[in-house]
């Protein structure tokens, strides 16, 4: 697909494919398109040319919410939480909007305690989301996104004002998400370490093209991918 910002490209003919239960990682240097490909699969950018499918469905021109229900969620780089809203109340928002809402939100309230305890979350569920620590809401955006009960995760880097050990932490629960649910996981990140050690495969992107796609050991090789990072912006 192709993405335009007027006279820029910004995604530039990427092609790419994604299968059930790979975690897959998506670097590049600042500006390289990673977020705009983001938004184009969630339904915020309409490509200009090409397409986007899932599970045979054709995603182009499909709004947001349509694309939610299909069975695509995301977690934004700033924990996007309702801060006013008890933990549990933040992950019940991601169950009534997701792919099989049961309509009854007392149902669907006794369901999303599943997903604080897989996030070892459930002492939080009373608090309100604004007490959480940093790490703590990005675990709490992404038991939102699991209550959604998605096929596939867009990640927006989580590891941004994380310690080591808290990104460790994160980098394992999606792993487990995989394993346990067998979601698939498209993840944007600066934090290399993390990328190389919890993901199946990567795609690099620089100045809009996809200029690397490989094993995370293949990309650690790549001089391609080498010469972007330092021909460019910081990694
Ligand atoms: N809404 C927009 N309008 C105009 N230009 C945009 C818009 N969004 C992104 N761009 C431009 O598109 C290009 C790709 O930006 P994008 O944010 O997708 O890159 P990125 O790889 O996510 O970068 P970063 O790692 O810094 O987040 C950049 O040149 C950016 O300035």
């Amino acid at each position: 697909m192709t993405k335009r910002f007027g006279g820029l490209t910004a995604v530039d003919k990427v092609d790419l494919s994604i299968d059930d239960g790979e975690i897959i990682g998506l670097i590049g240097p600042n500006g390289a398109g990673k977020t705009t490909l983001f938004n184009s699969i969630a339904g915020v950018y309409t490509p200009e040319e090409g397409s986007i499918t899932f599970d045979g469905t054709e995603l182009v021109g499909k709004a947001p919410h349509e694309i939610a229900r299909q069975g695509i969620t995301r977690t934004f780089q700033t924990a996007r939480t309702f801060n006013e809203s008890t933990v549990v109340d933040n992950v019940l928002a991601g169950a009534m909007f997701g792919r099989k809402n049961s309509g009854s939100l007392e149902e669907e309230r006794e369901n999303v305690w599943e997903y604080l305890e897989f996030l070892g979350l459930e002492d939080k569920g009373n608090e309100d989301a604004s007490s959480l620590t940093i790490a703590h809401r990005k675990q709490l955006e992404l038991a939102r996104a699991l209550a959604s009960e998605p096929k596939l995760i867009l990640v927006d880097e989580i590891g941004s004002g994380l310690t080591p050990t808290e990104l460790d932490e994160l980098s394992r629960n999606l792993q487990r998400t995989r394993d346990e649910f067998g979601i698939s996981v498209f993840w944007i990140e600066h934090v290399m370490d993390a990328i190389m050690n919890a993901t199946d495969r990567i795609i690099v992107l620089n100045q809009g093209q996809k200029i690397a796609e490989g094993s995370p050991s293949q990309i650690q090789q790549n001089r391609q991918v080498a010469d972007a990072y330092l021909g460019g912006a910081e990694a």
